[in-house]
C-alpha cells in the first residue's frame, strides 16, 4: 500500500496528521508515524487509534513510499542516512526543514525530494503551504504531494530562491503577528483600566477583521490607513509613530529571520 509516512511527532508532524485525517485525505490506515520518544509515539496513538506506528524510522521507511521528514532542521541528515538504506529509491523524501536545500537533500537521497513548508494556522484550514519540487520529481510525486496539502490549505508553488523571504511571510509569520497582537494589547492595557484578556481579544479580533478586509475588498495598506486615520483625528497619531520606528525594526527583524534561515540546519 502507498502509505504516508510522518517522522517526527512535534508541533508540525501532529498538525500533519491531524489535518490530513480530519479532512479525509488519508485514512489511519494509510498513514504511519515515528518520533524519537516513546511519548509522542503514544500520544499520536491515543489521539488516533488505529494510525500505524512504526517502532524506528527506519521501520517506517520500509512501510512507506511517501516519507515526511517533519524533524527539526539539524536532524534532517541523521534522519536520511538512517532510513536510506532500507529504501528502493522510489520513495519521495517530502522535507519541512527550513534551510536544507534541495542540493543538500538530493545528496543524501538521490531521488524525488520536494521541500514543503507549512504553517500552523492550517490547524483552522487557514493559511498557505509553500511546495518546491526537486528536479527528480515525476508527476504522480508531483500530484500526491500538491493534492495531500491542498487537504489541509492553499498550496502556493514556488522557486527555492524565494523560498527564505516566502517562508517569513507565510510560515513565521503567524508568529511575527501574534507578537504585534500581544504588544498592542498589551501596552493598551497598560495605559488604560482594560482587562488584558478583554484587549487581546478585541486586538485579534480587529487583526482578524483588518485582514479579511484587506483581502476581499483589495484595497492597498495605505488607502485603508488613510480611509480610518481621521485628518487630525486619533489613529493618525498611531500611524505617525509607528511609521517612524516600524521600518527599522522589520528591517532589522526580517535580516535577523534570513541570516538564521542560512545557519539553522547547520
Ligand atoms: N513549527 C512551524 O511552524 C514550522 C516548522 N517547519 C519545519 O518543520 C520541522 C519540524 O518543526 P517543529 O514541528 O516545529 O519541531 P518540533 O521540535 O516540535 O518537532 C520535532 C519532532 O521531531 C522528533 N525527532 C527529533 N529527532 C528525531 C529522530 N532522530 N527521529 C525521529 N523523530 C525525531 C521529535 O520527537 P519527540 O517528540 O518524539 O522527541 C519531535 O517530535 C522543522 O524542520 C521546521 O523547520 C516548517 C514550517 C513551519
Ligand atoms: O521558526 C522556524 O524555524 C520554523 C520554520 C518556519 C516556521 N517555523
Amino acid at each position: 500500500m502507498d502509505c504516508v509516512g510522518i517522522i517526527g511527532y512535534g508541533h508540525m508532524g501532529s498538525m500533519l496528521v491531524n489535518g490530513f485525517l480530519a479532512s479525509g485525505a488519508l485514512r489511519v490506515d494509510e498513514v504511519v508515524v515515528a518520533s524519537r520518544s516513546r511519548e509522542s509515539r503514544d500520544a499520536c496513538a491515543g489521539a488516533w487509534p488505529g494510525i500505524g506506528i512504526a517502532a524506528t524510522n527506519r521501520e517506517l521507511a520500509r512501510r512507506c513510499r511517501t516519507i515526511i521528514l517533519a524533524v527539526r532542521p539539524r536532524e534532517i541528515r541523521g534522519v536520511l542516512n538512517e532510513i536510506v538504506s532500507v529504501m528502493d529509491g522510489d520513495e519521495q523524501i517530502v522535507s519541512l526543514a527550513a534551510g536544507i536545500s534541495l542540493d543538500d537533500l538530493e545528496g543524501l537521497f538521490p531521488g524525488s525530494v520536494t521541500r514543503v513548508v507549512p504553517t500552523v494556522t492550517s490547524a483552522v484550514g487557514q493559511g498557505t503551504t509553500l511546495i518546491c519540487h526537486g528536479r527528480q520529481v515525476g508527476m504522480h510525486d508531483t500530484l500526491r504531494v500538491e493534492g495531500l496539502f491542498s487537504s489541509i490549505g492553499d498550496v502556493v508553488l514556488v522557486g527555492e530562491d524565494d523560498l527564505p523571504a516566502a517562508t517569513i511571510l507565510s510560515s513565521c509569520g503567524p508568529g511575527l503577528f501574534a507578537a504585534i497582537i500581544d504588544e498592542l494589547a498589551g501596552a493598551t492595557a497598560r495605559a488604560s483600566g482594560l482587562p488584558p484578556d478583554r484587549a487581546l481579544m478585541l486586538a485579534t479580533e480587529t487583526v482578524a477583521a483588518t485582514a479579511a478586509y484587506l483581502r476581499e475588498t483589495g484595497e492597498a495598506p495605505g488607502d485603508l490607513i488613510e480611509r480610518v486615520a481621521t485628518g487630525g483625528g486619533v489613529t493618525e497619531a498611531g500611524v505617525q509613530r509607528l511609521r517612524e520606528r516600524l521600518p527599522g525594526v522589520f528591517d532589522e527583524a526580517v535580516a535577523a529571520m534570513l541570516q538564521r534561515y542560512g545557519a539553522v540546519g547547520k
